[in-house]
């Protein structure tokens, strides 16, 4: 007997967008299940950060459509929200604000208010530096604290655009080990990146972007 796999979390659907007179995908289709991992790669300007934002619901494509559960996201917006945590390029934290009180914020706007951020923190190697305003910290730390939710969240799809960012090894590895934890609990991280990554290996998977010029509209 074949085994059935699991119905898809996420569908792009003939997706196309179109970015200052330029081509960045054509009718871009694919799908991402539990327990999937998929790496967008492709070089700067091809597109990675535009699809990640069409996925996630954040920009509309040109054509085609995304859909959640069988369902586009537009007629399930609440729950699809629910099910998803979106962490953009720029970590999205406050200088002025201290690494704990921008875990908290974050948290509270998640619906978490009972997180235990000294814990949280202290997973992403942030002890210590709990009062300290993110500003002062390292390119690194501030990334930090942004992942930091990463730790603690029950969304089932994680889209995450270059995370690993500024990290160091052993952060990457303990990435690496968080989005398979995820993936085997029946979630699904999609991803760019533009670090190898070591861990996750086999279990992921790849799509290429290419660069489309202009001359090739
Ligand atoms: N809101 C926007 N309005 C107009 N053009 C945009 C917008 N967002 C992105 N672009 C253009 O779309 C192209 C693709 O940008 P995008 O950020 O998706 O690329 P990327 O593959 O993520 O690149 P990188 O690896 O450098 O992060 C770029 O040429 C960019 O100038």
């Amino acid at each position: 007997m074949t085994e059935q796999r699991p119905q898809p979390l996420l569908a792009a659907e003939a997706l196309t967008c179109i970015r200052e007179e330029r081509i960045l995908f054509d009718e871009l289709s694919f799908e991402v299940r539990p327990g999937d991992i998929l790496q967008i790669e492709g070089p700067n300007g091809a597109g990675k950060t535009s699809l990640l934002r069409i996925l996630a619901g954040l920009s509309r494509p040109y054509s085609g459509r995304v859909c959640f559960a069988g369902k586009p996201i537009e007629a399930v917006r609440d729950e699809f929200h629910q099910a998803l945590l979106y962490m953009g390029h720029l970590p999205g934290v406050k200088s002025e604000l201290t690494a704990e009180e921008n875990l908290n914020f974050s948290m509270r706007v998640t619906g978490f208010n009972d997180a235990p951020i000294h814990d949280i923190l202290k997973k992403v190697n942030l002890a210590g530096f709990e009062d300290h305003p993110a500003g002062h910290l390292s390119a690194g730390q501030h990334r930090r604290i942004a992942l930091a939710r990463l730790w603690h969240t029950d969304a089932k799809i994680w889209i995450v655009d270059e995370p690993l960012t500024a990290i160091d090894k052993r952060g990457v590895a303990e990435l690496e080990q968080l989005f398979l934890d995820h993936a085997d609990r029946g979630g699904c991280v999609i991803l760019t990146t533009h670090q190898d990554l070591q861990l996750v290996g086999d279990r992921l998977q790849k799509l290429k972007l290419q660069y489309h010029f202009h001359e090739e509209l």
